[in-house]
């Protein structure tokens, strides 16, 4: 694979002042995205998230999933610390593309479980390749990051590629009725680290954002 950056701008949003990163795979002509947030050089590890995209989740307020609440927790967390970054990885549907995913929803619909849907359609339940991770990184001077995820499987892969994690740090985020189901089953067929959730109680009406969601729906 071979990496392209495009260029950069800034890009301030509602949680603080990114800057936004502009990638190519030139192998796959895929597009991918980093954000970061202040100064990301230098030997002390960075808070980072490895963000695969949803546009369901991260675009259009699903709830089906936790995907959303993460980047969004994950953003605050990085402008609270003062510096962070997040690869946006375009690799939508665990990698099987967003009009496959749709199939996969309807037949979650149906009654499968987001594995077995995956496998209805004729995919494993994750497709996932992340091996543009560390040239992005690298191009940014990211050395050794702190990495914001609840999934051992992914921590293992971007090990075995190269990079250097010196800290998983949970993003446990955004559980809520239509997920809830969907978030057991990551944790039981996909081996997700996720605390036991109680049962689910909406947010108090002061609550914003999803690290407040957070708090009111799970245990910590
Ligand atoms: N195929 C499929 N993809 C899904 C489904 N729900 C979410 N996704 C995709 O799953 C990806 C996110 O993966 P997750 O397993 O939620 O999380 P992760 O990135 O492996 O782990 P974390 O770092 O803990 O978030 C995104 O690309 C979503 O589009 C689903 O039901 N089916
Ligand atoms: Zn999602």
């Amino acid at each position: 694979m071979t990496l392209r950056f495009v260029d950069a701008c800034r890009l301030p949003n509602r949680f603080g002042e990114f800057t936004l990163h502009g990638f190519e795979d030139e192998a796959t002509g895929i597009e991918h995205l980093a954000l970061t947030h202040g100064d990301v050089t230098g030997e002390a590890p960075v808070l980072a998230r490895i963000h695969s995209e949803c546009l369901t989740g991260d675009g259009l307020f699903s709830e089906r999933c936790d995907c959303g609440y993460q980047l969004e927790a994950a953003m605050r967390r990085i402008v609270d610390e003062g510096r962070g970054v997040i690869l946006y990885l375009r690799q939508e549907g665990r990698g099987i593309g967003l009009l496959n995913k749709i199939r996969a929803y309807k037949l979650q619909d149906q009654g499968a479980d987001t594995v077995e849907a995956n496998e209805l359609l004729g995919f494993p339940a994750d497709m996932r390749d992340f091996s543009i991770c560390k040239p992005m990184l690298d191009h940014l001077g990211v050395r050794a990051v702190r990495l914001m995820t609840n999934n051992p499987r992914k921590l293992d892969s971007l090990a075995d590629l190269g990079l250097h994690i010196v800290e998983r740090v949970p993003l446990q985020v955004g559980r809520n009725p239509h997920n809830t189901a969907y978030l057991d089953t990551k944790a039981a067929k996909l081996g997700h680290l996720m605390k036991p959730a109680k049962a689910y109680r909406p947010a108090p009406p002061d609550a914003q954002g999803a690290d407040e969601v957070a708090v009111s729906c799970q245990v910590q």
